[in-house]
């Protein structure tokens, strides 16, 4: 599967990606107000471009924190198996925490850790994603906040891999195989 050969049109440019950011931000900064200081919390490895350029535009007293999550290996489908690779370095009991998530597809991952998370009592957990494949939703979950609703396309770039390649492009591209009629 890896490697058949492709190219990567764009879907949603740097320009768009950016633009996009400063309306959540907002909508963030309003969400948690007075916040004594949010924990923001973004999975790795796909969320590692989103979070850095989200917590730039915040406006509030946060915390950085990191869990590693993995389900998809280097294919295309889900294992919906969620493997925890690396928990929070920090405690979230009573604090207010938001989770950041590059893209919800079939919802296993983030349904999965939002469980993990909600389970350690903090006193709000809301969850942010870049983007939001809601065509392919395996389990009933939505994020609290929503970047952009794609269709059904294996999508690179912004941190977002194939195979873990194409995590550096500057927007979010669509994989297309060339070796297709
Ligand atoms: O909604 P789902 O179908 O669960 O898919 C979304 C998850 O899949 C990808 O992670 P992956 O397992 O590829 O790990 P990575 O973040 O290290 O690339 C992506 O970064 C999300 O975390
Ligand atoms: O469209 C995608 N691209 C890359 N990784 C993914 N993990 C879930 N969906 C995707």
């Amino acid at each position: 599967m890896t490697d058949r050969p492709y190219v990567i049109d764009v879907m949603i440019s740097a320009k768009a990606i950016a633009a996009r950011i400063e309306e959540l931000s907002e909508e963030i900064a309003s969400e948690f107000e007075g916040t004594d200081k949010l924990v923001v919390v973004g999975l790795l490895r796909g969320s590692f471009v989103f979070i850095a350029d989200l917590v730039r535009e915040l406006d509030l007293p946060i915390e950085v924190d990191f869990l590693e999550a993995s389900s998809y290996g280097d294919g295309m489908e889900s294992s919906r198996e969620v493997r925890i690779l690396k928990d929070l370095r920090g405690a979230i009991e009573g604090r207010d925490v938001l989770v950041v998530e590059d893209i919800v597809d079939t919802g296993h991952t983030l349904s999965h850790v939002s469980k993990l998370l909600q389970s350690r009592n903090p006193a709000r957990l809301k969850t942010i994603a870049l983007l939001d494949k809601p065509s392919r939703r395996e389990v009933d979950f939505r994020a609290d906040h929503i970047g952009f609703e794609i269709p059904d396309e294996f999508v690179v770039g912004y941190g977002i891999d194939f195979a873990q390649r194409n995590r550096n492009l500057p927007h979010i591209g669509k994989v297309r195989f060339t070796d297709e009629a």
